[in-house]
């Protein structure tokens, strides 16, 4: 059975003076799915993030959040989301565990900080300072910090940017796990192969608009000429090159 829907775009709009950053969107995304976001730079990845993590409000349209309107009944859905923002930092002179402990007792809840830390891979590095950390771990930290509440809904704005494939790979092995606990996960990315062996559905934005919305699987399906990989589906539809099937 479906698991219901608990982010759903009716028409979404969003403007910035002029600029139509997202145009008339409508899809909505189920509990429990790992929900990948894919498009050019300014496509509107960052922007619809936003949107979805209540931060912006649409200009027109309707968001709906875990049966609430975005925008009526924003008071009702704090604590239930968070998000890390594109090129988001920590205070470098923290321990990693002290990272986690502030943004706990932020939230006023108790949390075994050992059990993230541990969930995370992050015990080995509990106390040495952010500063000391690989790219790699400095995101699993954040990662670590943004469940810390458990909210039902994570939204991470290309959180692997910069990162070597292996800690490309760790990152989205922890993301399935996430997903496999029944949190709902959207990720805006480039990590093309890795989002087409982790994401339930992808959505393509170009220019604002979804040029697509499926499987992995059936988004490579489904191009014409019979494209092979994920890249081919990003030149097809977010790019609007179909000389890239088959790359
Ligand atoms: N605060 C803002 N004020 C005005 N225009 C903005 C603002 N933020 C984004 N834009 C514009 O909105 C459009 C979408 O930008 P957005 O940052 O959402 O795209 P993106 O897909 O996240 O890009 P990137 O991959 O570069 O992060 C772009 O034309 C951008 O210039």
């Amino acid at each position: 059975m479906d698991m219901p829907a608990i982010i759903q775009l009716d028409t979404v709009s969003k403007l910035y003076g002029a600029n139509n950053a997202i145009k008339q969107l409508s899809f909505q995304v189920r509990q429990g799915e790992l929900f990948g976001i894919m498009g050019m730079n300014g496509a509107g990845k960052s922007t619809l993030l936003e949107l979805l993590s209540c931060n912006l409000q649409p200009d027109g349209g309707v968001l709906r959040l875990l049966g609430h309107d975005a925008v009526l009944e924003a008071d009702q859905l704090k604590g239930s989301m968070n998000k890390i923002p594109q090129g988001a930092s920590l205070v470098e002179r923290m321990t990693v565990r002290e990272a986690l402990e502030t943004f706990q007792s932020a939230y006023s809840r108790e949390h075994e900080i050992d059990t993230y830390l541990s969930r995370f891979g992050l015990l080995p590095y509990s106390d040495k300072l952010i500063r000391g950390l690989t790219g790699g771990l400095k995101q699993m930290t954040m990662l670590a910090i943004a469940i810390a509440h458990e909210p039902k809904l994570i939204f991470l704005d290309e959180p692997t940017t910069g990162l070597d494939a292996q800690a490309k790979r760790d990152y989205w092995a922890i993301l399935a796990a996430l997903r496999a606990e029944g949190k709902t996960i959207v990720i805006a990315s480039h990590d093309m192969s890795l989002m087409q062996a982790r994401c339930d559905r992808i959505l393509v934005l170009r220019k604002g608009r979804m040029a697509a919305c499926d499987s992995p699987g059936r988004l490579i399906e489904g191009l014409p000429g019979g494209g092979l990989t994920m890249e081919a589906v990003y030149m097809q539809y977010a790019v609007g090159e179909p000389g890239g099937v088959g790359v």
